[in-house]
């Protein structure tokens, strides 16, 4: 049996009500397969006789001016629908009054230097809204962990990172990016695609796939290849390809060892991003 709850107070005692560990899947909602995996893995976490809260909030101070906040896709009924069927005990789905009672926020959160990079480059002010939101969900849900999904690569270490440099006391965890049979990552805004655009979007898994397997000869390699695959799609503009350490640290040109490369890109009018791990260097890859 689901609860739904819509306010900071009835999560509050809903919470306070567990007696075992407490795991938040914090989503926007549109949910797909890729957040019931993360709802898997908070189960699998906090066991059957811990408490798993799913929140779905679409939270206006992540969105920049003339972004999808408006059209951001709401499933209410199959979002339940999904959210029961995986056994999550807590669906908590306020409204943007009970976030945000006074209008924006007065005090946010920085996300140093790495928000204004990658993503946060392309999205001004995007990671100030993230983990802004983010902190209100820790704040009020007081979870053991909370899982995240590596489809949102940037996201996960800002969120490590805050829940660290803050001693948020939460343990943050990062789940494995759920693909499609061609390699598309699941998305809520893959539903903007039509069919013409869902065959280009294939091209960003590709160009990952084509980096990792270039990967053993360096980064300049990886870079390459996978630059090559982007290479003149019809139909996809990419916003950057980027090689760094797991961190998202600048890469030596000389690196060796685990790796991220990350891609983003825009298929009609859908910004679509995507990522993977990839180990650098003669007999590491
Ligand atoms: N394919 C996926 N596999 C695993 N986790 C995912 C996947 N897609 C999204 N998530 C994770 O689900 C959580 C909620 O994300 P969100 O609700 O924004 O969904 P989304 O599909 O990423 O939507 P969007 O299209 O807005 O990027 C985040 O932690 C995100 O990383
Ligand atoms: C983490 C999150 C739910 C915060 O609004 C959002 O950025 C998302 O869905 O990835
Ligand atoms: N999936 C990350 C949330 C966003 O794009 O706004």
């Amino acid at each position: 049996m689901t609860d739904v709850v819509r306010t900071g107070a009835e999560l509050g005692a809903a919470v306070a009500a567990a007696r075992g560990r407490v795991a938040l899947v914090p989503t926007m909602g549109a949910l797909h397969e890729g957040h019931a995996s993360l709802m898997g893995a908070a189960r699998a976490v906090v066991g059957d006789g811990g408490v798993v809260v799913a929140s779905v909030f679409v939270n206006p101070l992540q969105f920049g001016a003339g972004e999808d906040l408006d059209r951001y896709p709401r499933t209410w009924d199959a979002d339940l629908a999904l959210a029961e069927r995986e056994g999550v005990d807590v669906v908590f789905a306020p409204t943007v009054a009970e976030v945000y009672p006074g209008g924006d926020p007065q005090v946010t959160v920085d996300p140093g230097p790495l928000g204004a990079e990658l993503e946060g480059a392309v999205r001004p002010g995007h990671f100030a809204g993230v983990l802004t939101v983010v902190a209100k969900l820790f704040g009020l849900a007081r979870p053991d962990v909370a899982v995240f999904g590596e489809k949102d690569y940037q996201q996960l270490v800002l969120i490590r990172r805050m829940a660290a440099d803050l001693c948020l006391r939460v343990e943050v965890r990062g789940a494995p990016t759920v693909r499609e049979p061609d390699g598309l990552a699941l998305s809520s805004r893959n539903r903007y695609l039509d069919d013409e655009q869902r065959r280009v979007a294939a091209v960003l898994s590709r160009a990952l796939h084509a980096g990792q397997d270039a990967a053993r000869t360096g980064p300049e390699a990886a870079r390459a290849a996978a630059g090559a695959e982007l290479a003149d799609v019809p139909g996809a503009e990419v916003d950057y390809l980027e090689l760094r350490d797991p961190d998202l640290a600048p890469l030596a040109p000389d690196a060796t060892g685990p790796a991220r490369l990350l891609v983003a890109a825009r298929v009609g009018t859908t910004r679509l991003i995507d990522n993977t791990a990839l180990s650098l260097g003669v007999g590491t890859g």
